[in-house]
């Protein structure tokens, strides 16, 4: 099937002398223990085995591939590869005896497994194996995909079809799409997972549902990933047994205890909850004039003696306060810098407003030393053309990661306030918004993939270079051929900017259409709240474009360290990328190029549509490098990309030269149609594939 087997479709290996000495290692392993995990770590050898075509008679005389915990490996092997710095899930991957043997060895079976995908994975690039001195653990604790699920099988954002949970028929039936999922990840390095949407249903905890969850978690456990639930606040009331929610109230702090011994007595290595509370018409804390600090640990006192932790999120704003969005969390959260309880993770979305296709990091990040918070990327794409258009997220999560947020001097990055680093944080995550539905080849576009796998691998090392996981993806899943594997790893790192470019240049944001945010809508201004509708975010008119944020505005920019408040008050020393995040100027404003603002707008547009046109050309090319079944997919969805993102070149320029009134410059073509077409094709989305919000 067309990409069903991701990452772990183990290529028939075409060069004889490479295959032979891959060969030699895997016809002649060594496991020590036969536990579930080791189990699945022979299983996943003999998959690979027979994907790269060994014959079993190449057993190339005394090669070996020993894998083992090192507390069981023979002492002779033990002081071969020191683990003491692993902690439970590093590994180490060693050649021994002049590249003779193979020693994979970790302090924990999963690490092993991890170990073994490593291995796996350099032999999918034809890596040289014959001197490997591999160790690697990962940096951040917790490495969570979030589902947001409906139990009717719908997925809010999802743009792949629909749930791979199949709720009716568990916990009898048990599809290989399961273990498949649970594979995919650990290669990865992803060890846990939250089933159900943070618009959640309170249903999901409930006996009748705790048995399906148990089913898929004993799937998940031999490949290290623990299950998670959403919890809705009002479950006590909802599920008929308490007429309050409120959080100091004791039988409701029982009542979660309750359902916490319920579900750890079936699945005794439960992650814990992620919560959305007080947020888009969520239930929580608020109703009953209690705090997020009220509700995360009252949850947390409930899974804390089995180990369990609380994801509480912090995407929340309100329309009592509609001077910026972008303030709110900010502003809810800070004060209770230091409060939570030590199982509880403040779960941030990267920016301040909304996973857009670029945001400035989130101020929260770097701005509570005392509180562990854990990064929320989106890796289906809400704002970035759901699963039709090819965008590789990895560099968006890496652009991230990296800025600094000055909170402890120079070089405080946010991987650093996120691993830990900073501030020296004993619990550490990272979530990432799942794009993976029932489609054959689960992410729809066959490069939504490479965000999925990409995010793993960010996951486990925040400081990984996008351009590097974006080799490795197109190695593993395409083709080694270098002319391939440059040429596509360039147009993958393009690919983010092209879609800022053509959607959302220099800063613009949430510009997106009614709701379903597919397409331009920078007209749109009915939606039931301010900040829903795009206006309140481009605020162009006669005067200009932008939203300002410095004190002359709303003062976001005050949330932000010294330096970069300083820096990005000036509209000269703010970042073009940021330019109209922060600031609101005329269209004559002259920038770097000495050409003005409208022009620039005008000219990203522009560029962002020639990009995709490159994208498409350089896909041309490629034809002779991958199967016929994902080249004509791919160039039939680029084909989709290009129409729209001309699509929104048009839109937006048409609707705010109204404000302009200003010749476009030349290189960009007049739209095709006037702003009352574009205005009537705020599409509607494909039924049943993307509901409510
Ligand atoms: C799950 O709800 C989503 C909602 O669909 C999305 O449009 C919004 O941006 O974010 C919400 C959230 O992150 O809670």
């Amino acid at each position: 099937q067309e990409g069903y087997e991701l990452w772990l479709d183990y290529k028939e290996v075409q060069d004889r002398t490479i295959e032979k000495n891959y060969a030699a290692f895997l016809n002649n392993v060594d496991i020590i223990g036969n536990s579930s995990t080791i189990q699945a770590i022979k299983e996943e050898l003999q998959l690979a085995r027979e994907g790269f075509g060994f014959d079993d008679s190449e057993t190339g005389g005394d090669s070996k591939l020993i894998i083992g915990v090192q507390s069981k490996l023979p002492s002779s092997l033990r002081n071969q590869a020191k683990t003491e710095n692993l902690e439970e899930e590093g590994y180490n991957i060693t050649s021994l005896k002049n590249g003779k043997t193979i020693l994979i060895s970790a302090n924990s079976e999963v690490a092993l497994l991890y170990g073994t995908f490593g291995l796996l994975r350099e032999m999918q690039q034809q890596n040289d194996i014959s001197n490997l001195k591999i160790e690697e653990k990962p940096k951040i604790q917790k490495r969570v995909l979030n589902h947001w699920d409906n139990l009717d099988r719908t997925v809010e954002r999802g743009y792949a079809g629909f749930s791979i949970w199949d709720w009716h028929l568990l916990p009898e039936l048990i599809k290989p799409e399961y273990k498949d999922y649970a594979r995919a990840n650990a290669a990865i390095g992803i060890n846990g997972t939250v089933l159900t949407n943070v618009n959640s249903n309170a249903l999901i905890l409930t006996p009748h549902y705790i048995e399906k969850v148990k089913a898929l978690a004993e799937v998940f456990r031999p490949y290290g990933i623990q299950v998670y639930l959403t919890a809705r606040f009002s479950a006590p009331i909802e599920l008929g047994d308490l007429d309050t929610a409120d959080p100091l109230n004791e039988d409701v702090k029982q009542w979660w205890k309750n359902i916490a011994d319920e579900i750890y007595a079936e699945i005794p290595d439960f992650g814990g909850f992620l919560v959305k509370a007080d947020s888009e018409g969520q239930p929580g804390p608020f109703q009953y004039d209690r705090t997020h600090v009220d509700g995360a640990n009252m949850l947390a006192e409930a899974v804390a003696p089995h180990d369990g932790i609380i994801m509480w999120r912090a995407f929340v704003y309100s329309e009592e306060d509609p001077d910026d969005r972008a303030k709110q969390a900010y502003d809810q959260f800070i004060p209770y810098d230091g409060n939570f309880a030590d199982n509880v993770l403040v779960q941030v979305k990267n920016g301040a407003i909304d996973f857009q296709p670029r945001e400035p990091f989130h101020p929260m990040f770097g701005a509570m030393p005392d509180t562990p918070l854990m990064m929320e990327f989106q890796i289906t794409q809400e704002y970035l053309g759901f699963s039709s258009h090819l965008v590789f997220l990895p560099k968006l999560f890496e652009e991230v990661l990296d800025e600094d947020t000055y909170a402890d001097g120079k070089n405080s990055t946010v991987a650093k306030v996120i691993d830990g680093t900073n501030s020296n944080k004993k619990l550490t995550g990272i979530a990432g918004v799942a794009n993976i539905g029932t489609e054959k080849n689960w992410t729809g576009n066959p490069f939504g993939q490479a965000n999925w796998y990409g995010f793993g691998r960010l996951a486990w090392d925040p400081y990984m270079d996008s351009e590097e996981i974006a080799q490795e993806w197109l190695r593993i899943n395409f083709s080694n051929e270098e002319d391939f594997v440059k040429t596509m790893t360039d147009l993958l790192i393009e690919s983010r900017e092209a879609v800022v470019n053509y959607m959302t240049p220099l800063g613009l944001h949430h510009i997106m259409a009614t709701s379903h945010h597919y397409g331009p809508g920078p007209w749109v201004d009915d939606l039931g709240r301010p900040e829903w509708n795009p206006v309140y975010y481009h605020k162009a008119d006669k005067n200009g474009i932008g939203f300002d944020r410095t004190s002359s505005g709303s003062n976001a920019l005050a949330q932000y360290a010294k330096p970069l408040e300083e820096k990005y008050s000036n509209p000269e020393t703010t970042p073009e990328k940021y330019l109209l995040w922060f600031h609101h100027l005329s269209w004559d404003y002259e920038m770097d190029n000495g050409k003005k603002l409208w022009d620039n707008i005008a000219l990203h547009y522009q560029k962002g549509v020639e990009q995709v046109e490159e994208m498409q050309a350089t896909w041309n090319k490629m034809e002779q490098y991958v199967n016929e079944r994902e080249f004509k997919k791919t160039s039939m969805l680029l084909e989709i990309q290009l129409k729209e993102a001309k699509w929104w070149r048009d839109a937006c320029l048409s609707y705010f030269q109204q404000f302009s009134e200003m010749e476009l410059p030349a290189g960009v073509p007049e739209p095709e149609h006037n702003l009352e077409h574009y205005k009537s094709i705020d599409r509607p989305y494909a039924p049943g594939i993307n509901p409510s919000w």
